[in-house]
């Protein structure tokens, strides 16, 4: 059992939306008008009861996109995504008993830091992508450029705030493989089944990422 290169996984895939599913067909539209816009990576939330079910479904119906969870609490759920078919595994915090689980289940993981103390806590348990989470509340731009000198080898994914006109200036950050955010995936246009506006949200935040 091993840490896997959560890194590697997710190369190329500069924004992850994260998308709260609200049933398993809507989770498979959603993820399927992503991947038309661009975007071949999505973090589902285990917020909902139909969450594992949906990463299962999107997991064996779509092709192409890479399924994370997201919300991982405790070290059960990081086996039940793990069981449940997801890629990759998200946390807005972290824990030891975590970053042990997902190293036994050799499970992708990008635990959730807001301190030094917490990057350092998951570097020297291997982990080298980590969720900078909550970004915007805890001003994660300077936070970024005061890490590139201790921290040069990790790679961040803030998430928490961002949205469509905040993102560029994010992934100009040269410690910024990734980030997050549910701006592509409305509450409005989930319960109006409007895929098509996802798939426009999913096309603009790919142009965005092609710098
Ligand atoms: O559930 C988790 O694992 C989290 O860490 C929280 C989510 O990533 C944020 O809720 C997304 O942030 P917004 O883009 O501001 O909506």
């Amino acid at each position: 059992m091993s840490v896997v290169d959560a890194q590697a996984l997710l190369r190329g895939s500069r924004i992850i939306p994260v998308y709260t599913p609200g049933s398993v067909d809507e989770a498979v539209a959603v993820a399927q008008a992503l991947l038309r816009g661009g975007i071949d990576a999505i973090e589902v939330t285990l917020r909902t009861p139909v969450a594992l079910d949906a990463i299962a479904a999107v997991a064996a119906q779509v092709p192409g996109m890479k399924v994370g969870a997201g919300t991982v609490l405790d070290a059960a759920q990081m086996r039940q995504v793990q069981r449940a078919g997801a890629s990759f595994a998200v946390s807005p915090g972290s824990s030891p008993q975590l970053l042990a689980a997902a190293r036994d289940e050799s499970m992708a993981y990008l635990p959730g830091v807001a301190t030094g103390s917490e990057v350092m806590a998951a570097m020297a348990a291997g982990f080298d992508l980590l969720k900078l989470f909550p970004a915007q509340a805890i001003n994660a731009l300077a936070l970024l450029a005061a890490w590139r000198g201790p921290f040069a080898q990790v790679r961040f994914c803030p998430t928490g705030g961002i949205d469509a006109a905040r993102a560029a200036e994010y992934l100009r950050q040269p410690n910024v493989a990734c980030l997050g955010g549910s701006w592509l995936t409305p509450a409005d246009a989930l319960a109006q089944g409007d895929w098509e506006r996802v798939e426009t949200l999913a096309r603009e935040a790919a142009a965005l990422s092609i710098v």
